[in-house]
């Protein structure tokens, strides 16, 4: 049987990867007809909005929704149609860490894959190339085709792939235009690999042949997992490396750049912070631990998650060097934090470390401001809200306020903490905030982007992560 060719895609999913992940897909191959589905009508309507006031901010996103919104990319709520109608379906749904039941705080809530595995198997009516694009532990893909099996009409067959997404938020369009590597895990008999070879076939409109991978379904499940514990795992190490800069009086920034210098470390993904954020390291690593240990692979499991345990010694680290620094107290202190996402470029605030900050300087009873210019008040609620379960909304909002700008955010607190590495944080103008701050005026660098030295030329006691007091 000659491979499939693809003419419609359905994708059941319109977050954070669906979106962009299948909007570039319609842009590069016009000939494909793609159509991307979720049962959050709020968030359909969003990607359908007149003026592309889009669900999520992405550089560059707007763009390529543009380009081809209603030529060959539809956003629907209408999963059956879609499912129907497509030859190549991505699943490409939320996999968040279980917060009850078996596995609670580490494995993978599996449901929301499994319902849109039981859609595919209610309404299809011929033969799917069904994609895992969601990220899920070592052999989901083995459940997902038990069901699809069990529930397939006489003439019909589903083939399942692994197709794991790398993309990062903030640099999502560039990564998906330009990817180190796009990874397709299929059963290695002739039907696996002839959907394998359907779906290459559509990352080669734009993919150049080298950077497809194809492997095993299972080391494609895997090397998920792996891909993120190992880049989380080197902002664990710079960061622990950071504890011992301060405590000594050498530069983290000196540090990374000569460890990185040598070509089997490589310079990226060592730049010290205030911990890792975002919905996938923590909790993929976690996902990783939890499978280890129900592998009976207790020392792999302990190994993993002392990766996610030095990220939150880090945050509640960084918590206490504000405190401390602030003589000891910050009860009834006004503290500015900037950035509430938990990266530059984005408005994503899963996991963000502002929200763990601002956990631990409520529960010191300061008041703090807010300014992010990406993230929503009603976002910034409803984190903090979820965070401090013991604290009414109300008491919360007795306690912070939100910001419109860096500078309104500054004016009259004893502190700055830097908590994002938003650009604009490095271009204000600091006199200004200086002048404008009760004396003496703190900073802290939680993201390294700030010129201390200018600061302190300023007036500004500063104190940045991995560098000791000067
Ligand atoms: N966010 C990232 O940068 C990123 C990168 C790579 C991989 N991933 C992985 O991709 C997956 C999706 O992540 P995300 O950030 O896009 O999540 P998301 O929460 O932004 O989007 C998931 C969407 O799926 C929808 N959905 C859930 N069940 C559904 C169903 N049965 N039918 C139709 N729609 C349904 C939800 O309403 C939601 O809009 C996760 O497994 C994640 O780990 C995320
Ligand atoms: O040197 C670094 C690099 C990153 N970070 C922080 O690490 C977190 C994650 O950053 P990044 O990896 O750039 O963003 P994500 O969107 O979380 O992307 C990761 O998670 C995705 C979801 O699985 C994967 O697809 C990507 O490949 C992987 O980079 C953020 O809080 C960053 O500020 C650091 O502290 N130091």
């Amino acid at each position: 049987m000659a491979p499939v060719k693809v003419k419609k895609i359905c994708c059941i999913g319109a977050g954070y990867v669906g979106g962009p992940t299948c909007a570039v897909i319609a842009l590069k191959c016009p000939q494909i007809q793609v159509t991307i589905v979720d049962l959050n009508q709020a968030r359909i309507d969003a990607w359908n909005s007149p003026d592309f006031d889009l669900p999520i901010y992405e550089p560059g996103l707007v763009d390529v929704v543009k380009a081809s919104r209603g030529r060959n990319l539809f956003f629907s709520t209408d999963v059956d149609k879609a499912i129907q109608e497509a030859e190549l379906i991505f699943v490409s749904v939320n996999t968040p860490t279980k917060k009850t039941g078996v596995g609670a705080g580490f494995g993978a809530d599996l449901h929301y894959v499994e319902s849109a595995t039981r859609r595919i198997a209610a309404v299809a009516q011929n033969s799917k190339i069904v994609v895992e694009k969601s990220t899920v532990p070592c052999r989901t893909a083995e459940s997902m085709r038990t069901i699809l099996e069990a529930n397939c009409k006489p003439g019909c067959r589903f083939d399942i792939l692994s197709n794991p997404e790398f993309l990062a938020e903030g640099t999502a369009i560039q990564d998906l235009f330009s990817p180190d590597r796009v990874l397709i895990g299929s059963l290695q008999t002739q039907e696996g690999k002839d959907a394998c070879g359907a779906l290459a076939s559509v990352y080669a409109n734009w993919v150049p042949n080298g950077r497809i991978l194809t492997v095993g379904l299972w080391s494609s499940e895997l090397s998920k997992l792996a891909a993120n514990a190992m880049l989380a795992q080197r902002i664990s190490s710079i960061n622990a490396l950071s504890a011992i800069c301060e405590a000594t009086g050498a530069n983290i920034d000196e540090v990374s750049h000569a460890v990185g210098y040598d070509s089997r470390v490589g310079s990226k993904f060592l730049r010290a912070s205030v911990g890792f954020g975002g919905s996938c390291f923590q909790k993929d690593i976690l996902n990783l631990v939890y499978l280890s240990e129900s592998l009976h692979l207790p020392e792999v499991a302990a190994y993993w998650r002392q990766v996610v345990e030095l990220n939150e010694y880090q945050k509640s680290r960084f918590s206490k060097t504000v405190v401390d620094t602030l003589f000891n107290t910050i009860t009834g202190k006004h503290i500015t934090v900037l950035g509430f996402a938990f990266k530059a470029d984005t408005g994503d605030t899963r996991e963000s470390p502002a929200i763990s900050l601002i956990r631990d300087f409520l529960a010191e009873r300061a008041y703090v401001t807010i300014y992010d210019p990406k993230v929503d008040a009603e976002q910034i609620w409803q984190d903090l809200a979820e965070a401090n379960p013991n604290l009414p909304l109300e008491l919360i909002k007795k306690q912070v306020t939100l910001a419109p700008s860096a500078l309104e955010a500054c004016k009259n607190k004893e502190a700055v903490v830097i908590a994002t590495e938003w650009k604009e944080f490095k271009e204000i103008d600091w006199q200004v905030v200086y002048d404008n701050m009760t004396k003496p005026a703190f900073v802290f660098d939680g993201r390294l982007i700030l010129d201390a030295e200018k600061l302190r030329k300023i007036g500004f006691r500063v104190k940045v992560i991995g560098r000791g007091s000067q």
